[in-house]
């Protein structure tokens, strides 16, 4: 029996219907079937509802898929970095950074995480409302750059998360227009573009070169470590070019993924007083005087929980694309090579059969007698396989410890209620940001 279920709509209304309002258009799709062919002709779509086709396609088959069209959009800001390279070079790419994420170095991470947090804590107490999205995002690159680059970013924050954003936007637009236009083309959003990615460099290339000159004061960032890995016996030499697009790669996926998750979860603990109260009870019992950061964070468990919820129901990669290389085959059914698969955790994560009342937020879903009834692959707000994020426990630790200190001294309420939409980039926003009275816990 065939799960692929073709939509009668044309193409055309298709196409239409998920430009206007991308994440409605997955959660519709929802029901119509476990996979859902789009009707598109001579490049085949389809949209990837069930657990056991996510599954095949990003683990099981991984090996006949590529990134596809998201890769060639993001090439265009960060080269050839991990985010972005396929098959064998992603390989090579990816053993060659497992230690950036080992878990001597997340230990040190962790004191960063914590010191930056209580500057902004300290900056905060000073206002009586902030915009929140830009607040987590400063935070964030703040501390990519601090631990990935030591590179103390402070001054140029606005400028530099800015530049960041720049570069989001017009990668966004051209993830979902039907057109490429190459990026020397001197259109209006082009030159934005343009001149967003060379803000970067030129904070880039000077750390580079210092890097360089003085190798011992990065010996223990990811620079130091990749000048150091080219220094192997048969190791290839790293060039300029490449630290550049692993630092590219770093800003981008590193910091604004989770700067939306923090801001969706300073929305949803605002919402739901309940959560709120069971979250400032579990950090008012921590004893910060003898606990490293890392210990800390292993005691926030229902804090935890509430990263994880909020991760279901706001996951900033929202969607995932992959390309068949080849002619595949997928729990018995053949597919051509060059189809594109849509995958959205936006709309996976709100399967009613598996979250019910999937609109809720609902931090027990996660507890651990609970977890056990979620498929593995009806929950993958890292991806899966091959692929996976490789900043997942960074990310774990990050939220969770900036949660912690800032939740000890603040909290956030909405200033006004205005509807709070959910924007759809690269990654998974608040539309026009969000705007919080900044509340003293006393
Ligand atoms: C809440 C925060 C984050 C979320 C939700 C997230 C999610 C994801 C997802 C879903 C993927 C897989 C994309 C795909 O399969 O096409 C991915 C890949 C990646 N992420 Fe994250 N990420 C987060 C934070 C981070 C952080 C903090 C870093 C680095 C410090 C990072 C670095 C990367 C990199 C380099 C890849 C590419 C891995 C590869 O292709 O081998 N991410 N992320």
């Amino acid at each position: 029996m065939t799960r692929t279920k073709t939509i009668k709509t044309s193409r055309i209304k298709n196409y239409f219907d998920f430009r206007r309002d991308p994440l409605s258009f997955f959660v519709r799709m929802l029901e119509k079937g476990d996979m859902v062919s789009l009707n598109t002709g001579l490049v085949p779509s389809y949209i990837v509802n069930s657990p056991s086709f996510v599954q095949e396609i990003l683990v099981t088959k991984d090996a006949s898929f590529r990134k596809g069209r998201t890769t060639k959009v993001l090439t265009r800001t960060i080269g050839d970095g991990l985010l972005t390279t396929e098959k064998t070079h992603h390989k090579k790419q990816k053993k060659y950074f497992q230690p950036v994420f080992y878990k001597e170095r997340l230990m040190r991470y962790a004191e960063t995480m914590v010191s930056d947090s209580k500057s902004l804590v300290a900056e905060l107490e000073q206002k009586d409302s902030c915009l929140l999205d830009e607040e987590m995002m400063e935070l964030t690159l703040s501390i990519i750059s601090k631990v990935m680059f030591a590179t103390n970013v402070d001054e140029k924050k606005k400028e530099l998360a800015a530049a960041v954003s720049a570069t989001i936007k017009q990668t966004a637009n051209s993830l979902f227009s039907p057109f490429l236009l190459p990026l020397a083309v001197p259109t209006k959003g082009n030159r934005r573009h343009r001149d967003a990615i060379s803000k970067l460099e030129n904070v880039i290339y000077p750390i580079i070169d210092e890097a360089k000159q003085n190798p011992t004061a990065y010996e223990d960032t990811m620079v130091g470590l990749l000048l150091d890995s080219a220094k192997q016996p048969d190791a290839p030499p790293i060039f300029d070019k490449e630290l550049r697009d692993q630092m590219m790669t770093m800003l981008l996926a590193g910091h604004e993924t989770s700067a939306n998750l923090l801001t969706w979860i300073f929305y949803a603990l605002s919402k739901n007083p309940e959560a709120e109260a069971k979250f400032h009870e579990e950090i008012d019992q921590l004893d910060s005087l003898t606990e490293t950061p890392f210990e800390t964070y292993r005691k926030l468990t229902y804090t935890n929980q509430i990263i994880k919820e909020t991760l279901r129901l706001y996951p900033p990669a929202w969607l995932i694309y992959r390309e068949a290389d080849e002619d595949v085959e997928l729990l018995g059914e053949s597919f051509k090579a060059g189809s594109t698969f849509m995958i959205a955790p936006y709309s996976i994560h709100r399967n009613p059969d598996i979250f019910p009342d999937p609109e809720q937020f609902k931090p027990e879903r996660f507890a651990e007698e609970n977890q056990e009834s979620i498929p593995t692959f009806a929950y993958f707000p890292f991806g899966a396989g091959s692929r996976s994020c490789i900043g997942y426990r960074f990310a774990m630790m990050e939220t969770a410890l900036i949660l912690a200190v800032i939740g000890r001294s603040l909290k956030f309420q909405r200033v006004d209620e205005t509807p709070v939409e959910p924007e759809p980039l690269v990654s998974l926003r608040v539309k026009d940001g969000l705007n919080m009275k900044v509340v003293s816990r006393g």
